[in-house]
């Protein structure tokens, strides 16, 4: 391991293990591959990176830039740099998800490229019914050439064409050369057109537009942002196109760049993410390195060999190991039930068992179980119920998607921007 007395001057470079050391101290002008495998110390990483580049190199805080995939992930990576940097500093940072990072530049330069510097923010909420709105206008149209779209469809085809920056134009032309169901696509690049001129008519963006206009903003001014040094992308391997391009801009300001991404976990393919990405990077930025982190903090050994037989299968895969210093411990295993009541009643006298079997070593709040939609909760949490298991339900309804809150933000965002009508919400 290296160390030039480093470790003695940076406190937060001892408890980091030799790749991680090396990601943290490579040099600032070198763009950084981080490829890291769950729980490898992906965070630590990456606020340990930004430290260095205050501490040791001397950037003020506000010439960094980390981007985040969700508002959870920027306020964790924020807690962890007020305890390496200190309150005052770790504020200054540039910090949180692409959506909200273009949000912010929009806000204080959007007139730069004609935008009101309050525009409002069009939930999926207000969008589906502007969609509503402009599909009910075509109803007889659309009935006559046998033509059935749902709000959601259309929208997804709109908010997959702008992660690829594809304007209601460039859609027509494609649904031009398509010759399996261009009619659809058609009408689907004329829905566009008329939703994006709703959207402008209400003063307002939608979350796709945050990045759209952002990139705008950047490519046509790049003096914005002249003040970045630095930019970290959290998370890589879930960034579309446009973000993509995002990330080019703040980098080519300066030339400084970070990405820690792990491709084993992309989990968001159907929402346009690439992970071409890591292979565009190498493309478009000079002398790439590449820094694999494979040791896994977290996990038992039987875990990580029936997750790795699983990724391993898929042959288009960048290789990568991961192993841990945990033992073995218990396989994991399969089980299959005839009926979700038996599976439920399964999950209940299994904790009972372990947590009976651990002589007190394991308590409730060791067990998690995930659901893959919250529908699937009630039977389970009957059966926990009726073994006097407690337990909690994590998700739901979301703080900003409640009715009352929605209605107190139409209120207010309607007070600031009297266009404002896209919500549709009865205000009396
Ligand atoms: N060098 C290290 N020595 C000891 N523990 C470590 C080290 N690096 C990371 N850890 C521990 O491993 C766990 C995972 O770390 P961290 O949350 O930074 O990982 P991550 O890769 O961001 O996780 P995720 O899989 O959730 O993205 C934490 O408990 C952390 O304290």
């Amino acid at each position: 391991m290296r160390d030039d007395g480093d470790s003695e001057r940076y406190p937060y470079l001892s408890s980091l293990n030799a790749a991680q050391l090396r990601a943290v101290t490579a040099p600032p002008g070198t763009p950084l591959q981080i490829l890291a495998g769950p729980g490898s110390g992906k965070t630590r990483v990456l606020t340990s990176r930004v430290a260095h580049l205050v501490k040791k190199h001397k950037y003020k805080p506000y010439e960094i830039t980390a981007v985040t995939f969700t508002n959870k992930a920027a306020n964790e990576m924020r807690k962890r740099l007020k305890v390496l940097l200190g309150e005052k500093e770790a504020g200054q940072l540039v910090l949180g998800t692409f959506h909200a990072t273009c949000a912010r530049y929009l806000r204080r330069h959007g007139s730069r490229i004609d935008l009101d510097n309050n525009f409002a923010i069009s939930d999926a909420d207000d969008c589906k019914k502007i969609m509503s709105r402009l599909l009910k206008a075509r109803a007889e149209e659309l009935a006559q050439a046998h033509i059935s779209l749902k709000e959601g469809v259309v929208l997804n085809d709109i908010s997959k064409a702008k992660a690829k920056g594809e304007s209601p134009e460039g859609m027509a032309v494609r649904a031009a050369k398509q010759e399996v169901g261009s009619n659809v696509l058609a009408v689907i690049a004329q829905l566009y057109k008329e939703y994006e001129l709703a959207l402008r008519d209400a003063g307002a963006l939608d979350f796709d537009d945050l990045l759209v206009f952002g990139l705008r903003l950047f490519k046509e001014h790049p003096d914005i942002l002249v003040k970045c040094l630095h930019i970290l992308v959290d998370e890589f391997q879930d960034t579309n196109t446009t973000q993509y391009e995002l990330m080019k801009c703040f980098a080519r300001a300066n030339g400084g760049v970070s990405v820690v991404g792990d491709p084993d976990q992309s989990i968001y393919g159907w929402r346009s993410a690439e992970i071409e990405n890591l292979d565009n990077m190498k493309r478009d930025f000079k002398g790439v390195d590449a820094i694999y982190l494979e040791h896994n903090y977290r996990s038992t050994g039987a875990i990580l060999a029936a997750s790795h037989s699983i990724v391993s299968q898929d042959a288009k895969r960048i290789p990568k190991n991961l192993y841990t210093s945990h033992p073995k411990s218990t396989p994991a295993i399969l089980k299959q039930f005839a009926t979700p009541v038996i599976e439920a009643s399964f999950i209940s006298t299994e904790i009972k068992r372990l947590i009976a079997y651990s002589g007190g070593l394991l308590n409730y709040d060791d067990f998690s179980i995930l659901l893959r939609y919250n529908a699937l909760s009630r039977v389970i949490e009957s059966a926990l119920q009726k073994d006097g298991i407690p337990n909690r339900i994590i998700g739901g309804h979301k703080f900003f998607e409640r009715m009352e809150i929605k209605d107190l933000l139409a209120y207010l965002q309607l007070a600031d921007n009297p266009n404002f009508t896209a919500s549709g919400r009865l205000l009396s």
